[in-house]
């Protein structure tokens, strides 16, 4: 089997009454005349692709047929009639086809990872998708194929910053019952674990955001920290792992940035995601740590009132693409 990081990347679909299709085809259009690109397929219906495609028989005639054509792996049936801006749950099986196939390829060893376009978390859970998103419905397909759980860990990358997160789509309301000193441990082991492997540093330094105003100010504003977080760190430090405790979360980002952390744990999903998106809307991407395979996917969504106008940027999904080509990359050197 070739490494990782000399095979195609499937590029999933997305949402096709969103900005999927645009920025997929504006991502082609910028990276296969560069000669470093890794070249790319889609998982898709050719049709929405229009002249710029070339059906595929198998993602091996990708790379041949990369620097003249958007390579793309046909799914079992053309897509419905839809509207290019219109959220339609009658795309989701598609959607889903679209994953399943990417996945199945990279399990298969003919993908080197896979770039998820954006998917609308409503249009699935309409047509009956049970998952918050791609993070959890990848991590189930890792177990299906391996047998093993693969806890997987969103990491957002983008604004000279790399932030995880030890919660990710749950109410505000019920954070505490999801972050808990197990759940905490395994999202900094995880991490830390993928900051050696697939992004190259050897003695990785993390930041824990603390959960309330001024990381809980010695437990005035909050216990969280006490009683949570800085234990789990403590315990970790005690092993080698090197993670701080508990930090104010509107001032660890400001930190980070000028070296202080590779990179950070936010205890929320905002609390993580509004600095990079902030930061870098334009070139952030998010990726799944935890994985057999890599992921990444852009940092935005849907974007449908963009896709209606036809004004979708695919900056995130080149940054995404890039990404996930180092990535391969650097785990195939780091497995040997
Ligand atoms: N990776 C993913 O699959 C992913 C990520 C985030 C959100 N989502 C989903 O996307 C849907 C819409 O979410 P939202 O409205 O909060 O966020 P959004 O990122 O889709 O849009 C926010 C704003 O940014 C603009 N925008 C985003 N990407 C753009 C691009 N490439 N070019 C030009 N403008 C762009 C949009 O037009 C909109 O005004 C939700 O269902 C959400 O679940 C999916
Ligand atoms: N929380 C992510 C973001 O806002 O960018 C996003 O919803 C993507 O989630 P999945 O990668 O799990 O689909």
């Amino acid at each position: 089997m070739a490494n990782s990081e000399d095979l195609p990347l499937a590029v999933t679909m997305g949402d096709p009454a969103g900005c999927g299709p645009q920025i997929t085809l504006r991502a082609w259009d910028a990276l296969s005349a560069d000669p470093g690109t890794t070249p790319f397929y889609v998982t898709g219906d050719p049709a929405i692709y229009g002249e710029a495609a070339a059906t595929i028989e198998s993602p091996a005639d990708a790379s041949r047929v990369f620097k003249h054509k958007l390579p793309v792996l046909s799914l079992s049936n053309p897509l419905p009639p839809f509207t290019t801006g219109t959220p339609d749950s009658a795309l989701a099986p598609a959607i889903v086809e679209s994953i399943d196939r990417a996945m199945a390829d990279t399990f298969a060893g003919l993908a080197g990872g896979v770039v998820t376009n954006p998917i609308s978390k409503a249009v699935l859970y309409s047509a009956g998708f049970r998952h918050p998103g791609h993070t959890e419905y990848l991590a189930e397909l890792c177990e299906a194929e391996t047998g093993q759980a693969s806890p997987p860990v969103m990491m957002l990358v983008g604004g000279g910053l790399r932030v995880a997160l030890a919660t990710i789509h749950v109410p505000l309301m019920r954070i505490l019952d999801y972050l808990t000193p197990t759940t905490l441990e395994t999202v900094i082991r995880t991490t830390a674990r993928a900051l050696t492997r697939d992004f190259g540093i050897d003695t990785p330094r993390i930041g824990l955001t603390g959960l309330n105003p001024h990381a809980g100010e010695s437990g005035t504003i909050g216990l969280e920290e006490r009683d949570i977080i800085n234990p789990v760190a403590d315990r970790l430090r005690k092993e080698g792992i090197d993670v701080s405790d508990a930090r104010s979360a509107d001032t660890i980002f400001a930190e980070t940035l000028v070296g202080r952390f590779d990179a950070v744990i936010a205890m929320t999903h905002d609390q993580g995601l509004i600095p990079v998106k902030t930061l870098d809307m334009w070139g952030g991407v998010n990726t799944t740590l935890g994985l057999p395979v890599i992921r990444t996917s852009p940092d935005h969504g849907t974007a449908y009132d963009a896709a209606a106008e036809n004004k979708a940027r695919p900056d995130s999904l080149i940054a995404a693409i890039r990404l996930a080509s180092e990535m391969a990359a650097q785990r195939a050197r780091h497995d040997g």
